[in-house]
Formats: C-alpha cells, sequence, structure tokens
C-alpha cells in the first residue's frame, strides 16, 4: 500500500477531456486517466464534451469512478478550448509560434471557465481529497481553488512539451498565467527538458529561486515541487489484448488483406503537431527512391479528426487528403494502393492488433509531450517476431525508447533510410532491440507513474486543512497565498516580484 493509499483519501482527477465508459478515448490523457481511475476509485471531474444553451452537470458512477461532467455553453468552448488553450498555448508549446492566434476574448474564456471548474469542484470536495488537475487547458485552476479556500494537495501534470522561456514569453500576460503553477504542491512534467524549461523560465521570467530538493520558490514565497513523470502505459494490458487480438474479425480482416507484404503504420490524432505532412511526404520518397519495395509495402495511417473547430486542424484535414491521393494516384497498381489514409478512430484492443500485424511503427511527431502509440507499439508486439518503431527524437518517448530507430522527421532522408532500415533488420536485431524497450515499459508502466506521482504529491506536505466543506467560503487572505506546511518559505518584498499584482480573474458566467 502505497503512502496516497494509506491516507484513505479519494483521487480526484480532473482534466478537461473525460473518457466515459465505453467512449473510444482517442487521446493519451483520456486513455491513461481511465486507466488510473480504474484500478484504484475515485472521482473524475472535467467537461462533459458538450456545447449546449442550457449548461448542465452530469454524475454517473461506474467501475469505482466517480464522473461529474459538466457542459458549456458555444461561447465558453470556442474561447476557452477552440480558442485559448488550443489556438494560443497548444501551437506555442508545440515550438509553433507562427499559428499562435491570441485573442485576449479568448483568455478571458479561459479563466471564466478555469473559474467555473473551481466553483463546482470545491463544492464537491472532501477535506482528505488529493486532486490531480491535468494539462494546459486548467493551469490556473488551483490559484482559483486555493482563492475559494481549498487547501487540499493538489497536484499538476503537463500532458504537453514545456518551450524553452524564450518562446513562452511570446504569450501576453504569460507571467501571470504561468506564475500561478505555484499554487499547486507539486507540478510534474514528461521529460527533463521540460522541468529544465520549467526552472529556467521561474527563475529568469518570474524572478523565484531555486531550493533545494528540486523545489521551487516564487516571489511571493509560495513553494512548490517539479519533478520528472514520464506517462506510460498498462504494459501487461497491451500487451495481453494484443496476443488476444487474433481473434477480432476487424485484425483478421486487415492481415487477410495486406497479405504477405510488410505493414506500416501510423496512429495520430489529425494533429499538426504529429509530422503528417512530412511523413506522407517520406513515405512517397521510399517509394520514388527505393521502386523494388513497390507492390511489398503498405502504409496504413490511422488519424481520427480532432478539434475539427479549429482552422488549423482543417486545413491539415483537406492537405493530407491531397497528400494521399496525389501519392495513390502515381504509384498504386490495379492490385496495390500504397497509402490506407483512415479517418476514423479505433478501440484500444483492435488498435493492439493492427500494431501486432505491422512490420514497423512509424511514429514522427515534430513535438510530442510523451506520444503512447510509441509505447504501445512496442508492447503489442509478438516477442518472437517483433517489428521495428521508426521515433521522433521531438517526441518525449524517445528520452526513454532510446533502442528504436530515432529520426529527425524534418528531415526526409532520414525518415526514408530508417524505413528501409526497419523493413530489412534481421529478427536478432528486431529481438534485441524490442526486448530492451520491452524492459523499459515493464518497470516503467501506467502503474509506476501514477504511484510515483501521487507518493511525491503526498512528500511535499504533512499537514491537511480544511476543506469548504468544513471552511468557511472565503477563506481569510493569508491563507490565500500560503506556502506548503512542510515547505515554508520566506516572503519576497512586493518589489521583487515580477508578478503582476493584478490576478488573473474573470467574472464568471452563470452555469446551472
Ligand atoms: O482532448 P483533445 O483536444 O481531443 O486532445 C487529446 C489529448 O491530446 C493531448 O495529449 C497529450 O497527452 C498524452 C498523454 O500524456 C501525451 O502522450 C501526448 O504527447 C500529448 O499530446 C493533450 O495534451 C490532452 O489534454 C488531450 O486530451
Ligand atoms: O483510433 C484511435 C487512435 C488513437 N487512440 C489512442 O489515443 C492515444 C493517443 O495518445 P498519444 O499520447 O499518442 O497522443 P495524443 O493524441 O494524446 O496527443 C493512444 O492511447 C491511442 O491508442 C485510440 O484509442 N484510437
Amino acid at each position: 500500500m502505497n503512502a496516497a493509499q494509506a491516507s484513505g483519501g479519494r483521487l480526484v482527477v480532473v482534466s478537461n477531456r473525460v473518457a466515459m465508459p465505453r467512449e473510444v478515448a482517442t487521446g493519451g490523457l483520456a486513455s491513461a486517466m481511465r486507466a488510473a481511475l480504474a484500478e484504484r476509485g475515485g472521482l473524475w471531474f472535467g467537461w462533459s464534451g458538450k456545447v449546449t444553451e442550457r449548461p448542465q452537470m452530469h454524475r454517473s458512477h461506474e467501475g469505482g469512478i466517480d464522473y461529474v461532467t459538466i457542459d458549456l455553453d458555444r461561447a465558453d468552448y470556442c474561447d476557452y478550448y477552440a480558442g485559448f488553450a488550443n489556438r494560443a498555448l497548444w501551437p506555442l508549446f508545440h515550438y509553433r509560434p507562427d499559428l499562435v492566434d491570441y485573442q485576449r476574448s479568448h483568455l478571458e474564456g479561459y479563466l471564466r471557465v478555469n473559474r467555473l471548474f473551481a466553483q463546482k469542484l470545491a463544492k464537491l470536495l472532501r477535506p482528505d481529497d488529493v486532486l490531480w488537475v491535468h494539462d494546459y487547458h486548467l493551469i490556473p485552476l488551483a490559484a482559483m481553488l486555493r482563492e475559494l479556500g481549498v487547501r487540499n494537495r493538489i497536484g499538476f501534470f503537463l500532458h504537453i512539451p514545456l518551450p524553452a522561456a524564450e518562446l513562452l514569453i511570446v504569450l501576453p500576460r504569460h507571467r501571470e498565467l504561468l506564475g500561478t503553477l505555484a499554487s499547486y504542491d507539486l507540478v510534474g512534467l514528461h521529460t527533463v527538458r521540460d522541468l529544465r524549461a520549467l526552472e529556467n523560465y521561474f527563475l529568469h521570467e518570474i524572478g523565484g529561486a531555486m531550493r533545494p530538493g528540486g523545489r521551487l520558490r516564487a516571489p511571493d514565497g509560495r513553494v512548490f515541487q517539479a519533478g520528472v513523470f514520464p506517462i506510460s502505459i498498462d504494459t501487461a494490458a497491451v500487451a495481453q489484448a494484443a496476443r488476444d487480438s487474433v481473434k477480432l474479425p476487424a485484425v483478421q480482416q486487415l492481415k487477410e488483406s495486406v497479405q504477405d507484404r510488410a505493414l506500416i503504420i501510423g496512429v495520430d490524432r489529425l494533429d499538426y503537431s504529429k509530422g503528417l505532412p512530412q511523413r506522407f511526404a517520406a513515405f512517397a520518397q521510399l517509394l520514388e527512391e527505393t521502386p523494388e519495395l513497390r507492390q511489398q509495402v503498405i502504409y496504413l495511417q490511422i488519424a481520427p479528426p480532432s478539434r475539427s473547430d479549429v482552422p488549423e486542424y482543417r486545413n491539415l484535414r483537406r492537405e493530407l487528403e491531397r497528400a494521399a491521393g496525389h501519392i495513390n494516384g502515381k504509384y498504386a497498381t490495379p492490385d496495390w494502393v500504397p497509402i490506407r489514409y483512415v479517418n476514423q478512430s479505433f478501440p484500444h484492443e483492435v488498435l493492439s492488433g493492427y500494431y501486432r500485424a505491422a512490420r514497423v511503427g512509424l511514429v514522427t511527431p515534430l513535438r510530442d509531450g510523451m506520444n503512447l502509440v510509441a509505447k504501445e507499439y512496442v508492447a503489442s508486439q509478438n516477442p518472437e517476431d517483433p517489428g521495428v518503431l521508426v521515433l521522433s527524437r521531438f517526441a518525449g518517448a524517445a528520452q526513454e525508447l532510446g533502442d528504436t530507430l530515432l529520426v529527425n522527421p524534418a528531415d526526409l532522408t532520414e525518415v526514408t533510410e530508417a524505413l528501409v532500415r526497419a523493413l530489412s533488420m534481421s529478427l536478432r536485431e528486431r529481438k534485441a532491440r524490442w526486448r530492451a524497450m520491452m524492459d523499459v515499459l515493464e518497470k516503467h508502466d501506467l502503474t509506476a507513474w501514477r504511484e510515483s506521482f501521487l507518493e511525491a504529491l503526498y512528500a511535499t506536505r504533512l499537514v491537511q486543512a480544511p476543506s469548504p466543506a468544513q471552511a468557511p467560503a472565503a477563506a481569510p487572505p493569508s491563507a490565500q497565498s500560503a506556502p506548503p506546511a512542510a515547505a515554508p518559505a520566506p516572503r519576497a518584498s512586493s518589489s521583487q516580484s515580477k508578478v503582476a499584482k493584478r490576478p488573473l480573474a474573470a467574472p464568471s458566467r452563470r452555469h446551472e
């Protein structure tokens, strides 16, 4: 039993995306948290995925998990999700400042929805609950909960990359927004590179200071812990699902249609961060430069549409349709089509069978927080005849899966050469590389990720204070920015603080 279980407190997960039972969860965060909560039970709070005129709150209980979700009205959805989160934060954090479309109204909507989440959630909390907030949609949530008097332990995990400070400062009001990270007890990131970016930003842009043990002190004295926690998959379950997948008609049909050709597979949300145009171009280059492979390979790209209300995503879809049509038109023969481009999502069981049927897993994002598909591909392989992963060095997964073929996705020739190498790799080398990566994934699986994060969250402080269920509705001012009890820190003088005095706040919208 770990510290979190020993406490007896509920785990309360808060994320924009909630994977409801029986829904296909296309997105790493949703699939990972569903598995984590299924193991331990708890409450999952977030957006229902619905956009309605009259937003409602929905409650249900299944498989040991309480689900509480809220709808968004059109304005909130547009400003918060399709606006600030996915047109400002997402492109910037994925090193695409050229795609950032910052609008003040979007930021206001983002703050409005965070405040709405804080108000609804605060009423549901118990004193010993441990909160785990996820991702870039909800950066200021802890600060807003603290304003409402919530003193519970709150951890935050960023699922996407944290870019260098030079990029973060492009965001208007970045100090006010990112400074609120100090209201968490623990901030987790996927890689050491992300952690260094956070430390560097806090030191040089916020005016914070490093404290012993990987803690950071904000200018107002708040201290929080920061650490690296690479997310993972339920390795044993994925491997078992892949073994069982032979029975699935969908998997049998794919294998029959491929016959004895080599299958290359890609599985990605239709997102510009995933490097799909470059990947299609690399595959075209492979066919052009290696004519002997024509007829011998099939590239299956599964790409469920994502964030279609954001123009860049719609443009990408059109671009890929054109590219796939062009490549197939040029190289296809009456009995062979080189690219199978599928804008549909599949359940995990089917995907694991598809991964196992593929000689090559092609995962070439331009930037990616982690990329769980890379890990799922490895875990799904047949140990006696494993396929080869070709992986972008800019995916967080590359930090752990160094035994794969690492490529720079912008270098089409490098990707093409890696594909040739993967397709011709000896069984002996494939087995050796696969075993090394599987050792990593068996040790660092989803349970290990969750436990290490929660252990670290528990270690941040020892004293619990009452939650709003017991505390007055509005906490006294002194409680609002108190540093963690086990980590008291001197308060900086107000002149030292680079964080703007005006708090990030927006009028809250009525919500029924
Ligand atoms: O919720 P959506 O807007 O439909 O997007 C799906 C998710 O995409 C992102 O996933 C990230 O989390 C993965 C797990 O840590 C990680 O492997 C991947 O690299 C990230 O891109 C996003 O961060 C989630 O919030 C979304 O739910
Ligand atoms: O048709 C699909 C496509 C993707 N996924 C899942 O969606 C997640 C994608 O996570 P990843 O970290 O690779 O990228 P993200 O989409 O979160 O950026 C993985 O668990 C995939 O198995 C799925 O279940 N069905």
